[in-house]
């Protein structure tokens, strides 16, 4: 997702450490057709559609339900049967557009939808078309309240759609900074980070490392919890189950760690992002379940961690990138504790922790400048004991060796345990009432801008690609 005023990062890592041209930035401003003087009008043409296969969590939704009557009144899913009604925002891949189903569906209620339109051919003279493709293909995965739901895909001449969940209420960047101070409190920051970790903990039991956690990336869907969006930047790798019956040794992780790590074909250099991408059965990653013997009792527990899945591609944002990202020594799922760490500093603090005076410093400050957290002054006894907890978990995620860093062992069950955490329910925090809830601002503004009632011709007008994507 575009930043705002924050620089980013794209390069590709050698072996050594590479310090970027502070000036290069990722959020380059693509504008569909403005290069280009004609489109032709074809039809658009579904090249596959996620709606058939099951989205559980989705099952009552109007929109999901919305879109799979479209599919079985029109047989395909087009960019003919959308109306765009305005562009969201841009990104290095494509631009986000607020749309809705043209002829809206008898007995559903009129639904919002996000599509991103992205313009192949020129992504394949950017080099980018692979971090696209990726991106469909693990939206194409998700099936998780805090994720996006893939609603429709196609294409329409050499543009490429997906239609996902709308989120109105912003990113949390922009939500961050009508705060007081420009920081959230402490219990709002925890309610955010056990949302997202949640996620994370999804995509991990995918296989799939997210690496772009940032506040930019964290959408506020319309009912206040939180959807992670962007996966251009992600990387997936095979996850085989294993049955864990007894606590690893450090010793045995880190013999792990070497065996898996550095195969040739995750250890190549300069091919950002799909390095780990193929399916190589020899890079196993783990779904571990793990049996913990306390006081004679035996927990069984979840761990899943593609811990062994190994990049050497320098991606993300300089602020929030991980010490093994920046050294190219090869990184793994830690990356994602890493960004939380960052994340969880920034909704407290209004900064990142290692920001320097520009990207060069900023990498140089997360290789080796020690943690330090800004003296705050405290208003209750609660609020006190709550820091503690909090700087001492952003301190076990901000470890800058990632072996030693919570998480890196058994993944996002560690992070759960952590006192900061005690008392959220977890099985229940998608029923919990939101710091912030954007639905009153979405019934006063977008509903009376954007409900406006098509004419009959304009409903059936057929639907035609322009010449430049931005006029509609
Ligand atoms: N589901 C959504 N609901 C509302 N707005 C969205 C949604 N998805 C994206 N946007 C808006 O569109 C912008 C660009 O989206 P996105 O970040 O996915 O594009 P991108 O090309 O992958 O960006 P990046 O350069 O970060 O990779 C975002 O900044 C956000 O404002």
């Amino acid at each position: 997702m575009a930043a705002v005023n924050r620089d980013e990062s794209d390069y590709d890592s050698s072996s050594s450490i590479t310090v970027p041209d502070s000036s290069r930035s990722w959020m380059s401003n693509l504008s569909f057709g403005s290069h280009r003087s004609s489109i032709s009008l074809c039809s658009a043409s579904e090249t596959s559609f996620y709606g058939s296969q099951l989205k559980p969590h989705k099952a009552n939704q109007a929109a999901w339900e919305a879109m799979k009557r479209l599919r079985r009144v029109k047989g395909q899913v087009g960019l003919d049967h959308f109306r765009l009604l305005r562009r969201l925002g841009s990104g290095d891949l494509g631009n986000v557009y607020l749309c809705q189903i043209r002829n809206p569906v008898v007995g559903l209620p009129q639904c919002f939808y996000a599509m991103k339109v992205v313009d192949r051919e020129a992504l394949a003279i950017r080099k980018k078309l692979q971090r696209a493709d990726m991106e469909k293909e693990i939206l194409g995965m998700l099936d998780h309240p805090f994720l996006p739901t893939l609603y429709a895909e196609f294409e329409a001449s050499h543009y490429s759609c997906l239609v996902m969940e709308y989120c109105p209420g912003g990113d949390l960047y922009a939500v961050r900074q009508r705060q007081l101070g420009k920081r959230f409190n402490i219990s709002s920051a925890k309610f955010y980070a056990a949302e997202i970790l949640m996620a994370l903990e999804y995509l991990h039991m995918m296989g799939i490392v997210y690496r772009d956690l940032k506040p930019e990336n964290v959408l506020v869907r319309e009912d206040g919890h939180i959807m992670l969006s962007d996966f251009d930047l992600s990387f997936k790798c095979d996850v085989v189950p294993e049955l864990q019956r007894s606590k690893p040794s450090s010793e045995d992780i880190d013999n792990k760690f070497e065996k898996y790590c550095l195969t040739p074909s995750c250890a190549t250099p300069m091919h950002p992002v799909l390095s780990c991408f193929s399916s190589n059965k020899k890079r196993v990653s783990t779904t571990t379940i793990t049996e913990h013997v306390d006081g004679g009792e035996i927990n069984p527990e979840m761990v899943a961690e593609p811990i062994n899945a190994r990049s050497k591609s320098f991606v993300g944002t300089h602020e929030y990138l991980a010490p093994e990202v920046i050294s190219g020594q090869g990184h793994g799922s830690a990356v994602d504790w890493w960004t939380l760490g960052v994340f969880l500093y920034e909704m407290l603090y209004g900064k990142t922790p290692f920001k320097g005076e520009n990207n060069e410093k900023t990498l140089i400050n997360i290789l080796k400048q020690p943690l330090t957290f800004p003296r705050i002054r405290f208003s209750s006894m609660k609020e006190f004991e709550e820091t503690v907890k909090v700087q001492d978990l952003i301190s076990k995620l901000l470890v800058k060796n990632p072996k030693k860093r919570i998480g890196s062992l058994k993944g996002s069950v560690e992070i759960k345990r952590h006192e900061f955490f005690k008392g959220v329910n977890w099985a229940l925090i998608r029923s919990v009432r939101p710091p912030e809830v954007p639905r009153d601002i979405f019934k006063m503004r977008d509903r009376r801008v954007y409900l406006q009632k098509l004419s009959k011709e304009e409903r059936d007008a057929p639907y035609q690609i322009p010449q430049h994507f931005d006029y509609f």
